[in-house]
């Protein structure tokens, strides 16, 4: 196998524990450049932990984070990882400005002054059109709705530039124009390169979206093309639906 040949993210017997509760238990999972996935399962499932341990936010009981074939915390210090949060778990009081946020995602790339140059500066600019947020660049982001603040962090994961994006829910609670337009940043994200691991909860969306999905409880279920993953035995006994074919089975 060549250099070119190693995934983005390869992840190895990865188990992250709190206290008494075993929340990744021997995860393994790759992803390929240029490759846009999605990360599902149920509440509890352990996908944010699975982001927490790749951005080094959680320290794993046992295995191995590899990102462009280095130590995740390398990429990430260098601003090749790129992560968008839960909206749900951000503090909206926190006093900072739209343009303040995005601009955080070129701080890999300030050195220790965190002076913008105007590259930093037209990458932020670039970033807050493309989610269409310009108009409200200098406004707190307080004083957001759930859509905008969705698209803020957005904005700062696309200023970073970053050859790996993780993102926690992009489509939780916002409306269908900004969910189309979520999307598409999406695939134009691909089409530039960019890997992607999207965890959602819009399992109707993903094949429409996605080109592998991994299906999480504790370790990978499976992943695969979307189709094969999401048959109506694993939307029935993972999920709890009920589809015609599990009906009549
Ligand atoms: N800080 C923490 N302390 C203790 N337990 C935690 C902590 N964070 C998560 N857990 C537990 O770890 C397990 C995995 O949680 P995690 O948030 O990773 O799941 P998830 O798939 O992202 O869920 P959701 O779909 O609800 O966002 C759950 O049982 C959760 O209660």
């Amino acid at each position: 196998m060549t250099a070119g040949d190693q995934p983005v993210l390869r992840i190895r017997d990865l188990s992250v524990r709190y206290g008494e509760v075993l929340a990744l238990d021997g995860v393994d999972l790759d992803l390929s450049a240029g490759t846009l996935g999605a990360l599902l399962g149920v509440n509890g499932s352990g996908k944010s932990t699975l982001f927490n341990a790749v951005m080094g936010l959680v320290r794993p009981q046992q295995g191995e984070v590899r990102v462009l074939d280095g130590p995740s915390d390398r990429a990430r210090r260098a601003g090749r990882i790129a992560y968008m949060p839960q909206v749900s778990a951000v503090d909206w009081t926190f006093p900072v400005l739209v343009r303040d946020v995005v601009t955080m995602g070129r701080y890999g790339r300030m050195g220790f002054r965190r002076r913008a140059s105007r590259a930093d500066r037209a990458a932020v600019d670039e970033a807050l059109e493309r989610v269409d947020l310009a108009d409200l660049a200098d406004r707190q982001i307080g004083a957001l709705s759930g859509g905008q603040r969705q698209r803020v962090f957005l904005a700062r994961a696309l200023a970073q530039q970053a050859s790996l994006l993780l993102l926690d829910e992009p489509f939780a609670g916002v409306d269908a124009r900004s969910q189309a337009t979520i999307s598409s940043l999406l695939r134009e994200l691909r089409t530039e390169g960019a890997t992607l691991l999207v965890a959602t909860h819009d399992l109707a969306g993903v094949g429409r979206l996605c080109d592998r999905a991994v299906l999480l409880q504790q370790r990978v279920l499976a992943a695969g093309p979307p189709e094969e993953v999401l048959t109506p035995e694993v939307l029935s006994r993972v999920f709890g639906f009920v589809t015609d074919e599990t009906r009549s089975a």
